[in-house]
Protein backbone atom coordinates (compact mmCIF):
# COMPACT_ATOMS: atom_id res chain seq x y z
CA UNK A 1 0.00 0.00 0.00
CA UNK A 2 1.00 3.35 -0.78
CA UNK A 3 2.83 5.55 1.89
CA UNK A 4 2.90 9.24 1.13
CA UNK A 5 5.96 9.83 3.54
CA UNK A 6 9.48 11.27 3.33
CA UNK A 7 10.98 10.56 0.25
CA UNK A 8 7.50 9.34 -1.52
CA UNK A 9 7.88 10.77 -5.12
CA UNK A 10 4.62 12.88 -6.09
CA UNK A 11 3.50 14.57 -9.29
CA UNK A 12 1.61 17.45 -8.86
CA UNK A 13 0.33 18.87 -12.07
CA UNK A 14 -1.71 22.24 -12.01
CA UNK A 15 -0.40 23.08 -8.63
CA UNK A 16 -0.27 26.74 -8.71
CA UNK A 17 -3.60 27.10 -7.65
CA UNK A 18 -6.05 27.31 -4.37
CA UNK A 19 -6.18 23.61 -3.89
CA UNK A 20 -2.18 23.12 -5.36
CA UNK A 21 -1.04 25.74 -2.33
CA UNK A 22 -2.95 23.17 0.30
CA UNK A 23 -1.47 19.98 -1.43
CA UNK A 24 1.76 21.20 -1.61
CA UNK A 25 1.84 22.51 1.78
CA UNK A 26 0.81 19.11 3.12
CA UNK A 27 3.28 16.89 1.20
CA UNK A 28 6.40 18.98 2.19
CA UNK A 29 5.29 18.35 5.82
CA UNK A 30 5.33 15.08 4.79
CA UNK A 31 8.52 15.29 3.47
CA UNK A 32 7.88 13.88 0.22
CA UNK A 33 9.89 14.61 -3.11
CA UNK A 34 7.52 16.91 -5.23
CA UNK A 35 7.35 18.31 -8.63
CA UNK A 36 4.71 20.80 -8.54
CA UNK A 37 4.23 22.20 -12.76
CA UNK A 38 1.32 24.57 -13.70
CA UNK A 39 1.48 27.30 -16.41
CA UNK A 40 1.18 29.74 -14.15
CA UNK A 41 4.50 29.92 -11.69
CA UNK A 42 3.69 32.11 -8.38
CA UNK A 43 6.28 30.57 -6.09
CA UNK A 44 9.88 29.47 -6.79
CA UNK A 45 8.77 25.96 -5.73
CA UNK A 46 6.91 25.60 -8.92
CA UNK A 47 8.03 24.77 -12.85
CA UNK A 48 6.80 25.01 -15.72
CA UNK A 49 4.64 22.20 -17.48
CA UNK A 50 1.14 22.87 -19.72
CA UNK A 51 -0.63 19.25 -19.16
CA UNK A 52 -2.24 19.94 -22.73
CA UNK A 53 1.07 19.25 -24.18
CA UNK A 54 1.01 15.07 -24.45
CA UNK A 55 4.72 14.80 -25.53
CA UNK A 56 5.95 17.01 -22.78
CA UNK A 57 3.86 15.79 -20.13
CA UNK A 58 5.21 11.81 -20.64
CA UNK A 59 8.80 13.19 -20.64
CA UNK A 60 7.56 15.34 -17.16
CA UNK A 61 6.50 12.15 -15.69
CA UNK A 62 8.64 9.23 -17.34
CA UNK A 63 11.99 11.58 -15.68
CA UNK A 64 10.19 12.22 -12.60
CA UNK A 65 9.37 8.41 -12.18
CA UNK A 66 6.46 9.84 -9.74
CA UNK A 67 4.68 6.60 -7.11
CA UNK A 68 1.78 8.98 -7.45
CA UNK A 69 0.41 11.48 -9.70
CA UNK A 70 -1.70 14.30 -8.65
CA UNK A 71 -3.93 16.30 -11.59
CA UNK A 72 -5.40 19.61 -10.13
CA UNK A 73 -4.83 21.36 -13.41
CA UNK A 74 -8.02 22.85 -14.67
CA UNK A 75 -9.54 25.78 -16.37
CA UNK A 76 -11.59 26.96 -12.99
CA UNK A 77 -13.43 30.47 -14.14
CA UNK A 78 -16.83 29.77 -16.11
CA UNK A 79 -17.05 32.22 -17.79
CA UNK A 80 -13.92 31.68 -19.53
CA UNK A 81 -14.67 27.88 -19.92
CA UNK A 82 -17.78 29.10 -22.14
CA UNK A 83 -15.70 32.00 -24.09
CA UNK A 84 -13.27 29.10 -24.79
CA UNK A 85 -14.93 26.02 -25.37
CA UNK A 86 -12.04 24.01 -26.84
CA UNK A 87 -9.84 25.00 -24.31
CA UNK A 88 -11.17 24.36 -21.65
CA UNK A 89 -12.51 20.69 -23.08
CA UNK A 90 -8.37 20.12 -24.23
CA UNK A 91 -7.32 21.42 -19.99
CA UNK A 92 -10.14 20.07 -18.19
CA UNK A 93 -11.19 16.96 -20.34
CA UNK A 94 -8.21 15.24 -22.71
CA UNK A 95 -5.54 16.60 -20.55
CA UNK A 96 -7.07 14.90 -17.92
CA UNK A 97 -7.54 11.75 -19.87
CA UNK A 98 -3.85 11.67 -21.35
CA UNK A 99 -2.46 12.19 -17.90
CA UNK A 100 -3.89 9.05 -16.46
CA UNK A 101 -2.61 6.92 -19.72
CA UNK A 102 0.34 8.23 -18.57
CA UNK A 103 -0.13 7.43 -15.09
CA UNK A 104 -1.10 4.13 -16.08
CA UNK A 105 1.64 3.29 -18.53
CA UNK A 106 3.90 4.09 -15.08
CA UNK A 107 1.44 1.47 -13.34
CA UNK A 108 1.15 4.13 -10.25
CA UNK A 109 -2.12 5.73 -8.89
CA UNK A 110 -3.31 8.95 -10.34
CA UNK A 111 -5.72 11.57 -8.40
CA UNK A 112 -7.87 13.19 -10.58
CA UNK A 113 -10.04 16.53 -9.22
CA UNK A 114 -13.68 16.96 -10.18
CA UNK A 115 -16.72 19.02 -8.92
CA UNK A 116 -19.74 18.99 -7.45
CA UNK A 117 -20.87 21.23 -10.36
CA UNK A 118 -21.67 18.68 -12.78
CA UNK A 119 -25.37 18.01 -11.87
CA UNK A 120 -28.35 19.89 -13.47
CA UNK A 121 -29.45 21.18 -9.94
CA UNK A 122 -32.67 19.72 -9.90
CA UNK A 123 -32.01 17.39 -6.79
CA UNK A 124 -31.57 18.82 -3.73
CA UNK A 125 -28.09 16.99 -2.26
CA UNK A 126 -26.46 14.47 -4.40
CA UNK A 127 -24.54 11.37 -3.47
CA UNK A 128 -21.57 9.60 -5.21
CA UNK A 129 -23.19 7.23 -7.61
CA UNK A 130 -25.51 9.80 -9.03
CA UNK A 131 -25.71 10.30 -12.14
CA UNK A 132 -23.78 13.74 -14.24
CA UNK A 133 -26.05 16.21 -16.07
CA UNK A 134 -23.64 18.77 -16.88
CA UNK A 135 -25.17 22.47 -17.36
CA UNK A 136 -22.06 24.22 -18.55
CA UNK A 137 -19.09 24.03 -20.69
CA UNK A 138 -16.95 23.41 -17.58
CA UNK A 139 -18.96 20.79 -16.21
CA UNK A 140 -19.40 19.32 -19.67
CA UNK A 141 -15.29 18.87 -19.98
CA UNK A 142 -14.81 17.42 -16.19
CA UNK A 143 -17.67 15.11 -16.72
CA UNK A 144 -15.51 13.96 -20.28
CA UNK A 145 -12.02 13.36 -17.98
CA UNK A 146 -14.47 12.00 -15.10
CA UNK A 147 -15.75 9.06 -17.72
CA UNK A 148 -12.90 8.74 -19.45
CA UNK A 149 -10.55 8.43 -16.28
CA UNK A 150 -12.85 5.46 -14.76
CA UNK A 151 -12.92 3.55 -18.14
CA UNK A 152 -9.00 3.82 -18.69
CA UNK A 153 -7.17 4.36 -15.43
CA UNK A 154 -7.25 0.86 -13.72
CA UNK A 155 -5.75 2.46 -10.19
CA UNK A 156 -7.80 5.68 -10.29
CA UNK A 157 -8.85 8.06 -7.73
CA UNK A 158 -11.52 10.75 -8.21
CA UNK A 159 -12.08 13.37 -5.99
CA UNK A 160 -15.01 16.08 -6.18
CA UNK A 161 -15.01 19.22 -4.55
CA UNK A 162 -17.36 21.53 -3.50
CA UNK A 163 -17.19 25.17 -3.35
CA UNK A 164 -13.57 25.48 -3.15
CA UNK A 165 -12.08 27.97 -0.13
CA UNK A 166 -8.49 28.43 0.38
CA UNK A 167 -5.44 29.88 -1.12
CA UNK A 168 -5.82 33.30 0.97
CA UNK A 169 -5.33 36.69 -0.48
CA UNK A 170 -2.68 35.96 -2.96
CA UNK A 171 -4.21 32.37 -4.74
CA UNK A 172 -7.87 32.28 -3.82
CA UNK A 173 -9.91 32.69 -6.99
CA UNK A 174 -13.33 32.42 -5.94
CA UNK A 175 -16.08 33.49 -3.88
CA UNK A 176 -14.41 34.25 -0.53
CA UNK A 177 -11.70 36.15 -2.74
CA UNK A 178 -14.40 37.87 -4.50
CA UNK A 179 -16.33 39.22 -1.66
CA UNK A 180 -12.66 40.42 0.15
CA UNK A 181 -11.45 42.21 -2.88
CA UNK A 182 -14.96 44.19 -2.57
CA UNK A 183 -14.30 44.73 1.30
CA UNK A 184 -11.11 46.16 0.48
CA UNK A 185 -12.07 48.31 -2.11
CA UNK A 186 -14.47 50.16 0.80
CA UNK A 187 -17.63 48.43 -0.29
CA UNK A 188 -20.62 48.77 2.11
CA UNK A 189 -22.66 46.69 0.76
CA UNK A 190 -22.29 43.09 -0.60
CA UNK A 191 -24.71 41.80 -3.23
CA UNK A 192 -25.55 38.19 -2.36
CA UNK A 193 -27.40 35.24 -4.17
CA UNK A 194 -29.51 32.62 -1.54
CA UNK A 195 -31.03 30.62 -4.70
CA UNK A 196 -27.59 28.71 -5.17
CA UNK A 197 -27.07 26.31 -2.63
CA UNK A 198 -23.63 24.22 -2.27
CA UNK A 199 -20.99 22.60 -0.29
CA UNK A 200 -18.06 24.92 0.58
CA UNK A 201 -14.47 22.74 0.46
CA UNK A 202 -11.74 24.01 2.56
CA UNK A 203 -8.53 22.83 0.24
CA UNK A 204 -6.36 22.12 3.51
CA UNK A 205 -8.94 19.96 4.82
CA UNK A 206 -9.89 18.71 0.89
CA UNK A 207 -5.82 18.01 0.73
CA UNK A 208 -5.03 16.08 3.83
CA UNK A 209 -8.59 14.15 2.73
CA UNK A 210 -6.77 12.76 -0.46
CA UNK A 211 -3.96 11.62 0.23
CA UNK A 212 -6.01 9.71 3.01
CA UNK A 213 -8.10 8.01 0.28
CA UNK A 214 -4.90 7.47 -2.06
CA UNK A 215 -3.26 5.60 1.09
CA UNK A 216 -6.40 3.60 1.33
CA UNK A 217 -6.31 1.18 -1.79
CA UNK A 218 -9.63 1.70 -2.23
CA UNK A 219 -9.74 2.92 -5.92
CA UNK A 220 -13.07 4.80 -7.20
CA UNK A 221 -14.96 8.00 -7.21
CA UNK A 222 -15.62 9.91 -4.46
CA UNK A 223 -17.51 13.05 -3.10
CA UNK A 224 -15.24 14.79 -0.77
CA UNK A 225 -16.54 18.01 0.50
CA UNK A 226 -17.27 20.27 4.35
CA UNK A 227 -19.83 18.75 6.04
CA UNK A 228 -23.16 20.70 6.03
CA UNK A 229 -24.79 22.80 3.55
CA UNK A 230 -24.94 26.43 2.78
CA UNK A 231 -25.71 28.92 0.25
CA UNK A 232 -24.08 31.98 -1.06
CA UNK A 233 -25.73 34.23 1.42
CA UNK A 234 -24.71 32.14 4.48
CA UNK A 235 -21.20 31.78 3.66
CA UNK A 236 -21.29 35.47 3.47
CA UNK A 237 -22.90 36.05 6.64
CA UNK A 238 -20.05 34.03 8.66
CA UNK A 239 -16.78 35.21 6.92
CA UNK A 240 -18.36 39.19 7.48
CA UNK A 241 -18.39 37.71 11.06
CA UNK A 242 -15.24 36.25 11.10
CA UNK A 243 -13.93 39.24 9.53
CA UNK A 244 -15.48 41.05 12.88
CA UNK A 245 -17.29 43.26 10.15
CA UNK A 246 -21.19 41.98 10.91
CA UNK A 247 -23.15 45.16 11.07
CA UNK A 248 -20.90 46.93 9.46
CA UNK A 249 -21.53 45.73 5.69
CA UNK A 250 -24.52 45.06 4.43
CA UNK A 251 -25.42 41.96 2.50
CA UNK A 252 -28.37 42.66 0.03
CA UNK A 253 -29.89 39.77 -1.33
CA UNK A 254 -29.98 39.46 -5.02
CA UNK A 255 -31.85 36.87 -7.39
CA UNK A 256 -28.85 34.86 -9.88
CA UNK A 257 -30.18 37.63 -12.50
CA UNK A 258 -28.29 40.22 -10.64
CA UNK A 259 -25.01 38.74 -11.48
CA UNK A 260 -26.66 37.49 -15.35
CA UNK A 261 -23.66 39.84 -16.63
CA UNK A 262 -20.53 39.07 -15.07
CA UNK A 263 -21.69 35.42 -14.33
CA UNK A 264 -23.52 34.16 -17.53
CA UNK A 265 -22.21 30.49 -17.07
CA UNK A 266 -25.30 28.09 -16.32
CA UNK A 267 -24.89 27.13 -12.73
CA UNK A 268 -27.02 24.58 -11.04
CA UNK A 269 -29.21 25.94 -8.21
CA UNK A 270 -27.78 23.21 -5.97
CA UNK A 271 -24.57 21.65 -6.20
CA UNK A 272 -24.84 20.10 -2.56
CA UNK A 273 -22.84 16.84 -2.13
CA UNK A 274 -22.73 14.69 0.81
CA UNK A 275 -19.44 12.04 1.48
CA UNK A 276 -21.69 8.33 1.61
CA UNK A 277 -18.92 6.68 0.22
CA UNK A 278 -16.03 8.28 2.49
CA UNK A 279 -17.98 7.91 5.34
CA UNK A 280 -19.22 4.04 4.39
CA UNK A 281 -15.67 3.26 4.19
CA UNK A 282 -14.30 5.09 7.10
CA UNK A 283 -12.07 7.62 4.91
CA UNK A 284 -13.71 11.06 5.76
CA UNK A 285 -11.71 13.68 7.45
CA UNK A 286 -13.34 16.60 6.19
CA UNK A 287 -14.61 19.44 9.20
CA UNK A 288 -17.51 21.35 9.23
CA UNK A 289 -17.51 23.81 6.82
CA UNK A 290 -18.23 26.87 9.20
CA UNK A 291 -15.30 25.69 11.12
CA UNK A 292 -13.00 26.12 8.12
CA UNK A 293 -14.67 29.26 7.48
CA UNK A 294 -13.50 30.30 10.58
CA UNK A 295 -9.91 29.19 10.31
CA UNK A 296 -9.88 30.13 6.80
CA UNK A 297 -10.56 33.84 7.54
CA UNK A 298 -7.90 34.71 9.75
CA UNK A 299 -5.69 34.82 6.65
CA UNK A 300 -7.70 37.56 5.92
CA UNK A 301 -8.75 39.03 8.56
CA UNK A 302 -4.32 39.81 9.30
CA UNK A 303 -4.48 41.01 5.77
CA UNK A 304 -7.13 43.70 6.76
CA UNK A 305 -5.11 45.00 9.41
CA UNK A 306 -2.01 45.46 7.01
CA UNK A 307 -1.55 49.17 5.53
CA UNK A 308 -1.91 48.94 1.23
N1 LIG B 1 -12.09 26.25 -7.41
C1 LIG B 1 -13.23 25.60 -7.18
O1 LIG B 1 -14.22 26.16 -6.69
C2 LIG B 1 -13.34 24.14 -7.52
C3 LIG B 1 -12.33 23.46 -8.16
N2 LIG B 1 -12.49 22.13 -8.48
C4 LIG B 1 -11.41 21.41 -9.16
O2 LIG B 1 -10.28 21.39 -8.29
C5 LIG B 1 -9.07 21.32 -9.07
C6 LIG B 1 -8.10 22.36 -8.57
O3 LIG B 1 -8.61 23.64 -8.87
P1 LIG B 1 -8.35 24.91 -7.94
O4 LIG B 1 -7.01 24.81 -7.31
O5 LIG B 1 -9.52 25.10 -7.10
O6 LIG B 1 -8.38 26.05 -9.06
P2 LIG B 1 -7.20 26.97 -9.62
O7 LIG B 1 -7.73 27.59 -10.85
O8 LIG B 1 -6.72 27.83 -8.53
O9 LIG B 1 -6.04 25.92 -9.97
C7 LIG B 1 -5.94 25.24 -11.20
C8 LIG B 1 -4.56 25.51 -11.76
O10 LIG B 1 -4.44 24.80 -13.01
C9 LIG B 1 -3.77 25.69 -13.89
N3 LIG B 1 -3.93 25.34 -15.29
C10 LIG B 1 -4.87 25.76 -16.18
N4 LIG B 1 -4.60 25.27 -17.40
C11 LIG B 1 -3.48 24.51 -17.27
C12 LIG B 1 -2.69 23.78 -18.19
N5 LIG B 1 -3.02 23.72 -19.50
N6 LIG B 1 -1.60 23.13 -17.74
C13 LIG B 1 -1.24 23.21 -16.43
N7 LIG B 1 -1.93 23.91 -15.52
C14 LIG B 1 -3.04 24.55 -15.94
C15 LIG B 1 -4.40 27.02 -13.56
O11 LIG B 1 -3.69 28.10 -14.15
P3 LIG B 1 -4.51 29.44 -14.57
O12 LIG B 1 -4.76 30.16 -13.30
O13 LIG B 1 -3.59 30.14 -15.50
O14 LIG B 1 -5.76 28.98 -15.24
C16 LIG B 1 -4.35 26.99 -12.05
O15 LIG B 1 -3.10 27.41 -11.56
C17 LIG B 1 -9.52 21.49 -10.53
O16 LIG B 1 -9.59 20.23 -11.13
C18 LIG B 1 -10.91 22.06 -10.43
O17 LIG B 1 -11.71 21.72 -11.54
C19 LIG B 1 -13.60 21.43 -8.12
C20 LIG B 1 -14.62 22.06 -7.48
C21 LIG B 1 -14.59 23.45 -7.14
C1 LIG C 1 -18.77 38.01 -6.52
C2 LIG C 1 -20.13 37.54 -6.05
C3 LIG C 1 -20.60 36.30 -6.48
N1 LIG C 1 -21.82 35.86 -6.06
C4 LIG C 1 -22.31 34.54 -6.53
C5 LIG C 1 -22.75 34.57 -7.98
C6 LIG C 1 -22.34 33.18 -8.49
O1 LIG C 1 -23.41 32.26 -8.23
C7 LIG C 1 -21.15 32.80 -7.64
C8 LIG C 1 -19.81 33.06 -8.31
O2 LIG C 1 -18.78 32.82 -7.40
P1 LIG C 1 -17.63 31.77 -7.68
O3 LIG C 1 -16.82 32.24 -8.82
O4 LIG C 1 -16.93 31.47 -6.41
O5 LIG C 1 -18.45 30.49 -8.01
P2 LIG C 1 -18.52 29.45 -9.20
O6 LIG C 1 -17.78 29.91 -10.41
O7 LIG C 1 -19.95 29.13 -9.38
O8 LIG C 1 -17.75 28.23 -8.55
C9 LIG C 1 -17.64 27.04 -9.25
O9 LIG C 1 -16.26 26.86 -9.55
C10 LIG C 1 -15.95 25.69 -10.28
C11 LIG C 1 -14.46 25.62 -10.47
C12 LIG C 1 -16.56 24.48 -9.75
O10 LIG C 1 -16.04 23.39 -9.85
C13 LIG C 1 -17.98 24.62 -9.24
O11 LIG C 1 -18.37 23.55 -8.52
C14 LIG C 1 -18.16 25.88 -8.43
O12 LIG C 1 -17.47 25.81 -7.20
O13 LIG C 1 -21.27 33.59 -6.44
C15 LIG C 1 -22.59 36.62 -5.20
O14 LIG C 1 -23.70 36.20 -4.81
N2 LIG C 1 -22.11 37.82 -4.77
C16 LIG C 1 -20.91 38.32 -5.17
O15 LIG C 1 -20.52 39.44 -4.75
Amino acid sequence: MLNVAKGTRVYVAGCGGMLGQAVYDELAARGAVIRATDIVLPDPWLALADVTDFALMRRELTGFAPELVLNLAAMTDLEECEREPERAWRTNGEAAENLGRIAASLDVPYVLISTAGMFDGLKDVYDDDEPPAPISVYAKSKVHAESAVAATVPMHYILRAGWMMGGGPRKDKKFINKLFRQIQAGARVLHVVEDKLGTPTYTVDFARGLFHVAESGQFGLYNQVCEGQANRRLVAERFLEYLGLAGQIELKVVPSDYFSGEFFAPRPASEQLVNRKLNERGLNRMRHWDVCLAEYSRQFAAELGKPR
